[in-house]
């Protein structure tokens, strides 16, 4: 596995070069109960991933989720209710489960999974959810079980690529798994960031009061222009990335010596004392299935000289430090370039002003990427954020919000490359208007 830290390095490879490292790794699924997970477009890879991803960007245009919005605000205000009277009656809410029920919530709203909804929907009832815009695409219902994820419809003359009934099931599924947690985190941590910095939540209300009163009642147009509550959602996104890698596997060989005047076999070459000693100066090295190249402590790319081959001289090819081979995993430690102070200044403190729009010019390309990077970043960004801001934006002007006495320290969980809240996120509510 290859663990690239340089933003430079990352832009050649997720970016500029993805067409050399397009999947991620697959995992052999035989068996038949599999294929919906088989399905999902998180595992797809090739021209079957490309022709999936372009049928399903357009279900996360702004217009498709401005409509959603309205589905969105009623779980918002059912979350926000629900903790109300949660303070009323309990020492403090938990809002680390509370956020979870209302993503999972909005997510079953936004993706419904059932053939009976799907039949529903066919004869004419629609809600403008994921579904509805999912089967928008289905012109023939084709084999329910085939494995197939896009069919092109020759019988058309315009030759529609159409999904099948399996394949939009496991998107409705993957909608469930990749929306839950992910945003149920980042509402955790910043209400618990917001309730341990109060002159910061106070900030933030107020510019949610000044929208209102500008719009009326919080509406779409003034969630997304919300500049101070952009930059609190980003300040959490950084310091608490839901994601915590972002893989990529070679599909065609690639040279990385191209990419940068600060080639990795620079880096080699001047390298930290610690591998010093076994590295010797002006050698090329060919990185095998089992190469890994990490240095714990920075974080960017080093050789590990237990398991590379060296090429002899003649075999170099000219120009070229580090060949990746197809099959090698690319991955990116993005919680380490998050709170890395070469780019971050002061990194652990909660600074939301770093993403105003005035101090955007000083953010280092590439190094806040909590949504990935390149064109298989998360499909549903824009959504993800909406839902997060009309939550947050609901839950500021019906409540102050402060840590509850005993529970101020914010426990992570780093389990199965998520990073989640540990034990409860636990709050004192206070209405701020009369119920
Ligand atoms: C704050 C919330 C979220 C965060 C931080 C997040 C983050 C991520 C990250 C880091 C990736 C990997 C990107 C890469 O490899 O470059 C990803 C992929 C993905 N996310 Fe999200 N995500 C969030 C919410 C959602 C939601 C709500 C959905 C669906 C409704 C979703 C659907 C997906 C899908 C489908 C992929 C795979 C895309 C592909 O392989 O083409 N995500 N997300």
């Amino acid at each position: 596995m290859l663990l690239v830290g340089d933003p430079e390095i990352m832009r050649h490879i997720y970016v500029k070069d993805f067409d050399h490292f397009m999947d991620r790794r697959t995992f052999n699924m035989p068996s038949k109960k599999d294929r919906v997970m088989a399905n999902m477009l998180s595992m797809k890879t090739g021209e079957e991933w490309k022709k999936l991803r372009a049928i399903m960007s357009p279900t996360f245009t702004s217009g498709k989720i401005k409509g959603m919005f309205p589905l969105v605000c009623k779980k918002a205000d059912q979350l926000v209710s629900f903790c109300l009277k949660e303070a009323r009656t309990k020492p403090f809410v938990d809002m680390k489960y509370n956020f979870g029920r209302f993503t999972l919530d909005t997510i079953a709203s936004c993706a419904f999974v059932a053939r009976e909804t799907m039949r529903a929907r066919q004869s004419g009832n629609k809600r403008g959810d994921f579904l509805d815009l999912l089967l928008e695409a289905e012109v023939s219902t084709g084999d329910a079980e085939g494995i197939s994820a896009v069919q092109d419809d020759n019988k058309s003359s315009t030759s529609k690529q159409t999904l099948n009934e399996l394949t939009i099931i496991s998107q409705s599924v993957m909608f469930l798994l990749a929306g839950y947690d992910t945003t149920a985190s980042t509402l955790a941590f910043v209400s618990i960031l917001l309730a341990k910095h109060p002159e910061i939540q106070q900030r933030l209300r107020q510019e949610m009061s000044e929208m209102v009163e500008e719009h009326g009642d919080i509406t779409y147009q003034g969630i997304m222009e919300a500049k101070y509550l952009d930059a609190c959602i980003m300040e959490t996104l950084r310091l608490y990335p839901p994601g915590l890698f972002l893989e990529r596997k070679c599909v065609k060989e690639y040279n990385l010596s191209q990419p940068t005047p600060r080639s990795p076999l620079a880096r080699v070459r001047r390298p930290r004392r610690r591998i010093e000693r076994r590295v010797e100066d002006g050698l090329s090295y060919k990185l095998t299935d089992e190469s890994v190249f990490i240095c714990r402590e920075c974080a960017e790319v080093v050789l590990n000289l237990r398991t590379q081959r060296q090429i002899n001289s003649e075999n170099r090819i000219p120009g070229t430090d580090v060949t990746i081979e197809p099959g090698m995993v690319v991955t990116c430690p993005l919680f380490q370039i998050h709170r890395d102070p070469k780019y971050w200044p002061e990194p652990e403190v909660f600074r939301p002003e770093r993403f105003l729009p005035e101090n955007k010019a000083n953010i280092t390309h590439l190094t806040h990427i909590p949504f990935g990077i390149g064109p298989r970043n998360c499909l549903a960004m824009r959504f993800a954020l909406m839902e997060a801001k009309v939550a947050l934006a609901k839950m500021l002007l019906a409540s102050d919000i402060r840590v509850a006495p005993g529970h101020e320290e914010i426990k992570t969980d780093f389990g199965m490359g998520l990073l989640r809240p540990k034990d409860g996120v636990n709050l004192l509510l206070t209405p701020l208007k009369e119920e």
